[in-house]
């Protein structure tokens, strides 16, 4: 993986553009999670653990808004059951591109790894197969809110008995003071992680019109309301979370 920093929102931009899953973005996103989401490499590697239990032969293992394919790797390194294959989808010509480069040395390294394709594509226009897994791993959030619960019905129709999705998301919170807490706490991550007070600055802004988290209450409605039968929380760090959410 590239090992390049996050130097991103470091000067100051007289106007910050929209956040973009642009070639910029690309060739520093290992080193921009990592010191933006408490708890993503932990999250990344029990998904594959996870992933290894929902697993069913002979079905399809989704990696919806894959990246770089982390969730993809990790799904790899742990599920072994027969006849399973690896899909990955993300609409960032830019992230594919880079993507299939990292599999490919997976690939190299390791013998009898699960069967992979990544394809360059909407998720909300993707036509799904039978899946036993669906990795959403802060993708959701990027959805746009009246799409989002289109989006998970269609992945409940496709999920087979004795699969899941696993959802991860930033969360916002209904209590003003718990919600306020969180998003300073989040601040001192990332100021820990080395990012400057105008790097945090900017970033916020560069996001807010495109990334838009809901409540833990709000997610659980409406999984619900898309056919799910059970949601349950596996983790939390701070203001981000990670959901199992049963067919
Ligand atoms: N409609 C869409 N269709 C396809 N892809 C999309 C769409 N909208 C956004 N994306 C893609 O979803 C990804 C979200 S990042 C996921 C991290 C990864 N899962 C990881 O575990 O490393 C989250 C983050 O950066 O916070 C980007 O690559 C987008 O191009
Ligand atoms: O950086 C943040 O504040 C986030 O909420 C997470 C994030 C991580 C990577 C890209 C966009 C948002």
């Amino acid at each position: 993986m590239s090992k390049e920093p996050d130097r991103i929102f470091a000067k100051p931009l007289a106007q910050v553009p929209d956040f973009a899953f642009n070639e910029d973005v690309v060739r520093v996103f290992p080193d921009m999670i990592k010191r933006s989401v408490p708890g993503y490499p932990t999250i990344v590697e029990n998904l594959g653990v996870l992933a290894a239990q929902f697993a069913q032969p002979n079905s399809v293992l989704y990696d919806l808004g894959s990246s770089l394919g982390a969730v993809t790797q990790a799904l790899r390194r742990h599920v072994r059951t027969d006849g399973c294959r690896v899909i990955a989808v993300d609409n960032s010509a830019a992230m594919v591109e880079r993507c299939r480069e990292y599999l490919n040395g997976q690939d190299s390294m390791f013998q009898e790894l699960l069967p992979v394709e990544v394809i360059e594509g909407d998720i909300l226009a993707l036509d799904f197969q039978p899946a036993s897994v669906v990795a959403l791993n802060f993708t959701l959030q990027f959805i746009a809110p009246d799409q989002r619960t289109a989006l998970l019905s269609r992945i409940r129709q496709s999920l087979l008995p004795g699969g899941a999705l696993i959802l991860s998301e930033k969360l916002r919170f209904n209590d003003a003071e718990e919600h306020a807490l969180l998003t300073d706490l989040h601040v001192a991550f990332k100021r820990a992680n080395g990012y400057s007070e105008l790097e945090i600055a900017q970033k916020r802004s560069a996001i807010e019109n495109v990334m838009k988290p809901d409540s833990l209450e709000e997610h659980r409605e409406r999984l619900l309301a898309a056919g799910f039968s059970k949601v349950v929380p596996w983790f939390q760090c701070l203001n981000f979370a990670s959901l199992i959410a049963l067919p």
